[in-house]
């Protein structure tokens, strides 16, 4: 009883204080934010009202610059300070939801007292700085995720400190009260996470933060290297993971990195939402997240075909060609922008056959642009010389002129007139020319491209990997780039993605078994094209699955040959055993999913009707109508009930229940990829699958 447990009433009195402890600061500090606010507001108006502008003289000059030097001295002091105090608040509001979830008692010293040291979402210390709680991203908090009783040891600056961990204790709990706590007694045993499992599924997917388990803690806190590639079967939380370092990476690095100049790539917009909340729920902010799909667009390819099927081989044509390209006539595009030539094809023409000798690639391009940026220059400067565009300014209303150069137009000569006029053409034709000449629009890639390959298109990966062999690295700021699924991109797609990131370091997760398509790259094709692009690949395995039961989980494992080495585990209670039936016709199918939709209303779990493709989910909807209808592209995941979604558009979801509504030998014949397809859908099960069939079950899952 939690009562009679006096190590329950010395923690919850631990946790009680602690509590109350973060609740005084978080009143003390939004007081001293709001009170700073208007002091420091006060405080700016008035120094800025002594500054009195005085450029009359030299003296007078520098002493302005001075007093202007101090002001933003103060605002920068203000900010830092802000900024600090603002940082405290969020990270105490983090921990009033949760204030810790483990304590590990280390000995440091095998003559000093062990001493407690209580890990949460975030770090906090006291007055006198001393910590009350620890980040899990701490080096320290290490001891608790080795899973190691007695000696043990965590990493600081490349140094190893062993310990003595007397106590490894994990807490359930909630704002101020504490629900139960779990001393592991046994190394690799975690009641917490079991404790977790128990629970439904959770319509978004939950940071892990508390229950990480050593093999995923290996890829969380691996070394920073150019590229790490992670197998891990269906629900060895992969996507977790990967969202996990995202996280752990912005706290090591957070005096230079920023979220976005993280680049996360997922299978659709269903899964970008289901996971668009663990990071915030860590107190960090989402990095990028996009697509294939969206790639292609913001490259300016989006109506290209996405490259699923281009070979590698087209690829390395173009990189053995590139060099030979003559630019013909017909290849030049003039840089036109609103109706107005201003570089024409001659031009054009001209500089390339200026820096032809260089043959084509980064250095003839970046030659060729910028001499296009020094003619555009005298370009717009004549344009603002000609009485068409000055006329046209000061034809326009007062109010537009203000609105395109901040001014009313008077000019009282030539040159004047020439200086207002060049601010209207720079407003209008400027930026947009400018990154017309830097995006190449003065090249017709596609033409080049087809003549280089003799084909009659491009496809969107053969486009951009021109353009990058034309222009060298791109200029992306970004630096790093995580892609989970990646068994689901074909290998040109990812060499255009290894070089157009040729800077950013990558985290590759997947699981061959659950490549849903025919052409898409293999393990042994993402490892050589990291290799080629970034030197070396590491890899981790996760081979355990958190998120199905263990009969489930015998189920997906049975349809696929995971290798001799690999034993498959599941960490879940026993479930119920797998439903199979055959229903004489397609009515009665029907009549089946409309029982199970009826079952399942208003129940807590969710249930998925995983059907092979978008037209038979679209047919099973229209057949359903009104008891179930099918999850559309840009829709999150609802709580509870039940939802038709096709394969594709399940990848990366769980569900309690799923059903196969189409396990027939002709929707999964015995094939490899059938095979992968139905481990795929089988998969997204934490508890239950149920598999239908009209006349017979396939051959892959009768009994
Ligand atoms: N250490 C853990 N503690 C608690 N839950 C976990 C842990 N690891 C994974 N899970 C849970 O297991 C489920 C599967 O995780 P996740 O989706 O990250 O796996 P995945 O490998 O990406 O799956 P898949 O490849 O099948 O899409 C999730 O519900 C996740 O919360």
């Amino acid at each position: 009883m939690k009562h009679d447990d006096p190590v329950f009433t010395q923690e919850q009195k631990h946790l009680s204080e602690l509590y109350s402890l973060l609740l005084h600061y978080r009143d003390e500090l939004t007081h001293q934010l709001e009170h700073d606010h208007k002091q420091a507001a006060a405080d700016l108006v008035t120094m800025s009202e002594e500054i009195r502008p005085d450029f009359g003289g030299a003296d007078e000059t520098l002493e302005t610059l001075a007093a202007i030097e101090t002001l933003n001295a103060v605002i920068d002091a203000y900010n830092q300070y802000h900024d600090f105090s603002v940082d405290r608040l969020r990270r105490i509001l983090l921990l009033l939801r949760q204030p810790y979830f483990a304590k590990v008692r280390l000995k440091m010293r095998p003559d000093r007292p062990a001493r407690d040291v209580y890990i949460g979402a975030a770090g906090i210390t006291d007055e006198h700085h001393l910590p009350l709680v620890v980040d899990w991203r701490n080096p320290i908090a290490e001891t608790y995720y080795n899973q190691e009783n007695g000696k043990t040891s965590y990493t600081v600056n490349g140094a190893v400190r062993t310990v003595e961990l007397e106590l490894r204790r994990q807490f359930d709990i909630e704002r101020e009260h504490l629900h139960a706590y779990f001393d592991t007694t046994v190394a690799i045993e975690d009641s917490l996470l079991l404790h977790a499992l128990r629970s439904h599924h959770t319509e978004k997917l939950q940071a892990i933060t508390a229950t990480i388990q050593r093999e995923q803690n290996q890829v969380i806190r691996h070394e920073d290297v150019p590229a790490m590639l992670v197998w891990g079967i269906a629900g060895s939380g992969k996507t977790s993971v990967m969202l996990q370092r995202i996280a752990y990476l912005l706290y090591h690095e957070h005096e230079s990195l920023t979220a976005d100049q993280v680049c996360l790539f997922s299978p659709n917009k269903v899964f970008e939402r289901y996971i668009d909340g663990v990071l915030p729920s860590l107190g960090e902010a989402n990095p990028r997240l996009l697509t294939w799909r969206d790639f292609m667009e913001d490259q300016g390819a989006g109506d290209r075909d996405d490259g699923a099927d281009t070979p590698l081989a087209a690829l390395e044509r173009l990189e053995n060609l590139v060099s030979k390209i003559k630019i013909e006539e017909g290849d030049i595009r003039p840089i036109t922008v609103a109706g107005e030539t201003l570089l024409t094809t001659v031009q054009i023409a001209s500089v390339i056959s200026k820096h032809r000798r260089f043959g084509v690639g980064p250095r003839f391009t970046a030659l060729v642009t910028d001499e296009l940026h020094d003619r555009l220059e005298r370009r717009l400067s004549a344009l603002s010389r000609t009485h068409s565009w000055q006329e046209r300014l000061l034809g326009l209303d007062v109010e537009e002129q203000i609105r395109l150069i901040g001014s009313v137009a008077n000019p009282v000569d030539e040159e004047e007139a020439a200086h207002v006029t060049r601010t209207y053409v720079d407003v209008l034709f400027q930026r947009a020319a400018e990154d017309a000449i830097d995006r190449l629009a003065w090249l017709r890639l596609d033409r080049v491209g087809m003549r280089l390959l003799d084909s009659p298109h491009l496809s969107a990966p053969e486009l951009l990997y021109l353009r990058l062999l034309i222009q060298g690295r791109s200029r992306s700021d970004v630096r790093y780039v995580m892609i989970d699924e990646v068994q689901d991109y074909s290998p040109a797609q990812l060499k255009v993605l290894a070089s157009y990131y040729a800077a950013a370091h990558f985290l590759l997760l997947g699981d061959p078994n659950q490549a849903i398509r025919e052409h898409t790259a293999t393990f042994d094709e993402v490892r050589s094209i990291f290799t080629t692009s970034h030197g070396q690949v590491d890899e981790c395995r996760l081979l355990t699955s958190y998120r199905s039961s263990p009969e489930v989980t015998a189920l997906f494992s049975h349809l696929v040959v995971m290798g001799e080495d690999i034993k498959l585990a599941s960490v879940r209670r026993a479930g119920t055993e797998p439903r199979r039936e055959v229903l004489p016709t397609e009515e009665a199918l029907v009549q089946v999913l409309a029982d199970i939709a009826h079952e399942e209303a208003g129940t807590e779990g969710l249930t998925a009707i995983v059907a092979r493709d978008s037209k038979h989910a679209h047919q099973l909807a229209r057949q359903l109508k009104g008891m179930v209808s099918a999850l559309k592209r840009n829709e999150a995941l609802p709580a509870s009930g039940i939802v038709i979604v096709p394969l594709v558009m399940a990848k990366g979801l769980e569900f309690d229940h799923v059903v196969i509504p189409d396990a027939d030998g002709i929707s999964y014949p015995d094939t490899p990829l059938a095979r992968r397809r139905l481990y795929t859908g089988v998969s997204r099960a934490m508890h239950q699958v149920t598999l239908l069939a009209v006349g017979a079950l396939s051959p892959l899952v009768a009994d």
